[in-house]
């Protein structure tokens, strides 16, 4: 749902992580550089180790910060991967919680931007699909109304962890893939495109079921179980190719063993997954994922693994909690530049 008006940004919190997979020399400046010529204020934080880029937002948008007033951002714009940008929601969605003076224009006051410079970049992605960032971020900062727009996305939320979801959250083999992804000498997609046949060559389904708002979507043998979230995962993978970010709902896609794992990666990349009998697809408020053998529940959500203390992953909506500027027409992100979504989307069984 884009916010009514869509007002331009006036005061940034750049927050770039130096270590991000793809960040190439020059991209902080060039961002810097579009924000100071656009926007009154400009502040830029380093991240300097895991949790940082989390700090420094929650510091920004602090109430005591606020009382100085004019300092507070009515923009953060996360330059890095999907880790990064992992951080900044939780940190927007916490300030949101609290109704800090900073929070939201998620509700209050400041909405997210990203500029991609990790590995998957399924976030931006999601938002911009695969538009220049460049364009994007000038089109934000602008707050050019042809180009950008405000929009009010679902987060979900983890209730196993409290951790907010955007992306999506995934039991089995995806969370499988960001173990192989670890020893994979590669950057960008290409990392995760050869962790998952990797993955995938040693990946034993494992007994699961699935619910939606209590009912049962799936019991057995189980691939994996997507909740989103994003269509896509890795920034390549097309897992639920009717998920609306705005619609109030989670989407899940549950790959059962009738798919053999080492199959998962090239259906999912061509956009056919949703046409293989064993793979259904759900939409509800609350979606619980559930490993039946009493073992824990591999899975993971925005790209990190989670503990393995848990049996279950359960995913509950939280309906327009995340601000954050995307392209004007729905329509744009939908498009799959590897020819495999017709624009508008597939239809999904
Ligand atoms: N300066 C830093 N040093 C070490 N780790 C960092 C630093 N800044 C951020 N991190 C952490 O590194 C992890 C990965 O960062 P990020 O997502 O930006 O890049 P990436 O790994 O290349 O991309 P992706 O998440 O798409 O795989 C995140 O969990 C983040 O918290």
């Amino acid at each position: 749902m884009p916010i009514a008006a869509s007002p331009a940004p006036r005061r940034a919190l750049v927050v770039v992580n130096p270590t991000a997979g793809t960040l190439r020399s020059g991209v902080l400046e060039q961002v810097l550089r579009l924000c100071r010529q656009h926007l009154q204020d400009v502040a830029v934080h380093r991240t300097t180790h895991r949790g940082s880029a989390a700090e420094a937002v929650r510091a920004a948008l602090a109430p005591a910060t606020a009382a100085g007033a004019g300092a507070v951002p009515d923009l953060v714009v996360a330059v890095g991967g999907d880790g990064t940008v992992h951080e900044v929601v939780r940190a927007l969605a916490a300030a949101d919680a609290k109704g800090a003076p900073g929070a939201g224009r998620s509700r209050a006051g400041a909405a997210l931007a990203i500029v991609p410079a990790g590995t998957g970049n399924s976030g931006y992605r999601m938002l911009w699909a695969e538009q220049p960032w460049h364009q994007s971020l000038r089109a934000t900062v602008t707050g050019d109304p042809a180009r950008a727009r405000l929009r009010r996305v679902d987060l979900g939320r983890l209730e196993e962890t409290g951790g907010p979801v955007l992306l999506g959250a995934c039991s089995g083999l995806i969370a499988q893939g960001l173990i192989a992804a670890r020893s994979v000498a590669a950057a960008g997609r290409e990392k995760y495109a050869r962790a998952l046949p990797d993955a995938a060559a040693s990946f034993t389904p494992y007994p699961g079921r699935v619910t939606v708002d209590g009912q049962l979507l799936h019991e057995g043998a189980t691939v994996l179980a997507n909740v989103g979230g994003g269509r896509h995962r890795g920034g390549q993978y097309l897992v639920l190719p009717r998920s609306e970010l705005d619609d109030g709902l989670l989407d899940v896609c549950v790959v059962g063993d009738e798919v053999a794992p080492a199959e998962v990666a090239d259906l999912a990349r061509a956009g056919l997954l949703h046409t293989r009998a064993g793979v259904v697809h759900g939409r509800g408020r609350r979606i619980r994922v559930e490993r039946t053998d009493g073992l824990p529940l591999l899975f993971e959500h925005d790209g990190e693994l989670q503990p393995l203390g848990f049996t279950s992953m359960t995913v509950g909506v939280l309906p327009g909690a995340l601000a954050i500027w995307g392209a004007p027409r729905e329509e744009e992100t939908r498009v799959d530049t590897q020819g495999a979504v017709p624009l508008g989307g597939v239809a999904a069984p």
